[in-house]
């Protein structure tokens, strides 16, 4: 669901009844989505143009995980398009406590240790920022 400026995200989560994520598309600051930040459950940063898998991680995403990582410590920072195990500790580093993650496990022989490596990448991230503070 798009939600705009009219809508609430309150309305949203009663008529779901569901938690309330918004995601934000390459082209789109982390500024526009900052003033819903408290109120809803997740954030999504594509770091792709959504539509279809396959393409490649664009780095320069990662200052929106960052700054969002800062100014709402407690929020899900999800991030979709191009994560694998080349990729996923920028993502991780950068503040990403939830993956979408297509071919890398698509091309594996072994998917199940991408899994794990991916969840270990953010563990150990996560880790580090509560010893840090
Ligand atoms: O659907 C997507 C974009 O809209 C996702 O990027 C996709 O599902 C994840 O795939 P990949 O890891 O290959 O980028």
């Amino acid at each position: 669901m798009r939600l705009s400026y009219n809508n609430r995200v309150s309305s949203v989560r009663g008529f779901f009844r569901s938690a309330v994520g918004l995601a934000i598309k390459p082209g789109t600051t982390v500024e526009e989505l900052a003033p819903w930040a408290n109120q809803i459950d997740m954030a999504l940063v594509m770091t792709v143009e959504p539509g279809f898998g396959g393409q490649k991680f664009m780095e320069d995403m990662m200052p929106k995980v960052s700054w969002l990582r800062s100014q709402f410590p407690s929020l899900d920072i999800e991030v979709d398009g191009g994560v694998g195990p080349d990729t996923i500790h920028k993502c991780a580093e950068a503040g990403a406590n939830m993956i979408v993650s297509g071919s890398a496990l698509i091309a594996s022989d072994d998917p199940r240790s991408v899994i794990a490596l991916l969840r270990t990448a953010v563990a150990e991230a996560i880790q580090k920022r509560s010893l840090d503070r």
